[in-house]
């Protein structure tokens, strides 16, 4: 199968799954006792969408430990940047339905100890992910230095016989998943 396939599967199959904090538990807790995530000052995660695992209790769980969390803005050409949650900031709904920041001031690619990667489906054993295809974090990966991690629901994790990567897809470090 090539990538489109795949991801258009995964999509499929994730429509309509019911979505609860609850639910990832598990997940969250082992994020929370990576050692990554214990020495990190800047973690880096989104504004969910309703398909994906809710962030709301990272970015909680981050700035109670008084961490501080960025969240993407798409740029055009397919760039990215990250900008600081704090009080101030307004967020608006781009056409794709995800919450971005307005304003707010831009955080360094080389200041994120560690990037939490949203994805459609991700196979554990070789770390290899599969996006929604814009190649928005392909490109700011191809260039970042911290840890890399990726939350997983089971309806999420593919095998290495799936598809076949192609060099610009960037591995992660780690894929916590429920298998
Ligand atoms: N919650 C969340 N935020 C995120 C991501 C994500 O996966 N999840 N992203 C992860 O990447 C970035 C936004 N990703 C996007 C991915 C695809 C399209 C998109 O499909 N756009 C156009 C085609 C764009 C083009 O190729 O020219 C379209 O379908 O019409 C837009 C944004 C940053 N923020
Ligand atoms: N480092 C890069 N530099 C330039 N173009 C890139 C890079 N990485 C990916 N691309 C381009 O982006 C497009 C989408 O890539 P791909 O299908 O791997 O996206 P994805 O992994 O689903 O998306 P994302 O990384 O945003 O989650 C491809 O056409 C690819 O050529």
């Amino acid at each position: 199968m090539n990538k489109d396939k795949v991801r258009k599967q995964i999509l499929n199959k994730m429509e309509g799954a019911t979505q609860s904090d609850q639910k990832f538990f598990d997940l969250y807790v082992e994020l929370f006792h990576l050692s990554e995530w214990n020495h990190a000052d800047i973690v880096a995660t989104t504004m969910n969408t309703t398909n994906e695992i809710p962030t709301a209790p990272i970015i909680f769980r981050a700035l109670g430990e008084g961490k501080r969390i960025v969240v993407p803005r798409t740029l055009p050409n397919h760039q990215m940047e990250f900008v600081e949650m704090d009080h101030n900031l307004v967020f608006q709904q781009t056409r794709f339905g995800i919450w971005e920041p307005v304003a707010g001031s831009v955080v360094k690619s080389n200041k994120i100890d560690l990037m939490i990667v949203p994805g459609v489906a991700f196979n554990p054993q070789s770390k290899q992910r599969i996006g929604y295809g814009a190649g928005f974090y392909d490109r700011y990966l191809s260039h970042f230095k911290g840890y890399k991690v990726a939350l997983a629901q089971e309806e999420q994790i593919i095998s290495a016989l799936d598809w076949k990567p192609e060099n610009f897809d960037v591995k992660l470090d780690q894929i916590i998943y429920r298998g």
